[in-house]
C-alpha cells in the first residue's frame, strides 16, 4: 500500500481553514477533520467530553488541552487506514506535542491573511451557531439572506466576530500559534501562503499537494469512504 498523507493546515480566525480544507478534500480525496465541527458533534451527542468541552465554548474560550486530545487522539486514531487533513488542531504546543506522539505529518499548511482582510471578511461573517456553518455576505452568501441553506434557521453574527474583539483575537491566536508554527518550520514541514485572495492561494495549495500526494491514492480512498 502506498504511503499514507497526513496533513493540517493552521491559520487565524477568517483565513479560510475551513474553505479550503473544503477545496483540499474534494480535489485529493483526503478526509477532512475539522477540530470545531467534532466539538460540536460530541455537543450534540452529549459526551462526557462534549459536556465539558461545551462549558468553555459557553464562555468563548479554547477548549484545555487535556480535553481537545481525549476527544481527537481516538478519532485520529480510527483512522489509520485513510489520509487526512486536520483543520483546528493543534492550535498549542502541547496538542502538537500530543499529535506528533502518533502521527508524523507530511505537510503543515500556514495561511498568512493581512488583518485588514480577516477583519473585512468577518465583519460579514454570519454563522449558523449549532452547526458551525458560516457565510460570508459576498463571498459565499445563503440562499436566503439570513437564514442557513440546510435549515433554514436564523443566522447569527457573532460577538467575537466583530473587528474590536478580532484584534485581541488575533493577538491571542498570534501567541499560542508561534511555538506550534516555530515546531513545523523546524521540521522543515511547514507552507506559508500569503495573500490576501483564496482564489490565488488555491493554485499553490493545489500544486505542493499535487507534488506529495502519490497518484492514484487519493482517488481510491475517497471512494472507500463514501
Ligand atoms: N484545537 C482546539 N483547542 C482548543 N479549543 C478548540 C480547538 N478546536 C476547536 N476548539 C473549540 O471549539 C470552538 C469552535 O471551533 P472552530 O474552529 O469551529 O471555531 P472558531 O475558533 O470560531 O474558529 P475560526 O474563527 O478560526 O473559524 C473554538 O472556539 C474552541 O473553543
Ligand atoms: C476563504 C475566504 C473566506 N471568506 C469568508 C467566508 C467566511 O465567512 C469567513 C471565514 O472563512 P472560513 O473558511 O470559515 O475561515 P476559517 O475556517 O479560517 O475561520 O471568510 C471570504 O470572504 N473570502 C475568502 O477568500
Amino acid at each position: 500500500m502506498s504511503k499514507l498523507f497526513r496533513a493540517v493546515i493552521m491559520g487565524p480566525p477568517g483565513s479560510g481553514k475551513g474553505t479550503i480544507s473544503e477545496r483540499i478534500a474534494h480535489s485529493f480525496g483526503l478526509k477532512h477533520i475539522s477540530s470545531g465541527d467534532f466539538v460540536r458533534e460530541n455537543i450534540s451527542a452529549n459526551t462526557e467530553a462534549g459536556v465539558l468541552a461545551k462549558t468553555y465554548i459557553k464562555k468563548g474560550l479554547l477548549v484545555p488541552d487535556h480535553v481537545m486530545t481525549r476527544l481527537l487522539l481516538p478519532r485520529l486514531e480510527e483512522m489509520t487506514k485513510y489520509s487526512w487533513l486536520l483543520d483546528g488542531f493543534p492550535r498549542t504546543l502541547a496538542q502538537a506535542d500530543a499529535l506528533n506522539s502518533i502521527c508524523d505529518l507530511d505537510v503543515v499548511i500556514n495561511l498568512n491573511i493581512p488583518l485588514e482582510t480577516l477583519k473585512e471578511r468577518l465583519r460579514h461573517r454570519w454563522t449558523h451557531p449549532s452547526s458551525g456553518r458560516v457565510y460570508n455576505m459576498y463571498f459565499n452568501p445563503p440562499r436566503i439572506q439570513g437564514l442557513d441553506d440546510i435549515t433554514g434557521e436564523q443566522l447569527i453574527q457573532q460577538e467575537d466576530d466583530r473587528p474590536e474583539a478580532l484584534v485581541a483575537r488575533l493577538r491571542h491566536y498570534k501567541d499560542i500559534a508561534k511555538p506550534v508554527i516555530d515546531l513545523y518550520k523546524a521540521k522543515s514541514i511547514l507552507y506559508t501562503f500569503s495573500d490576501t485572495e483564496t482564489d490565488r492561494i488555491w493554485p499553490n495549495i493545489s500544486t505542493l499537494l499535487s507534488t506529495k500526494i502519490p497518484i492514484g491514492q487519493s482517488d481510491a480512498r475517497c471512494a472507500s469512504t463514501h
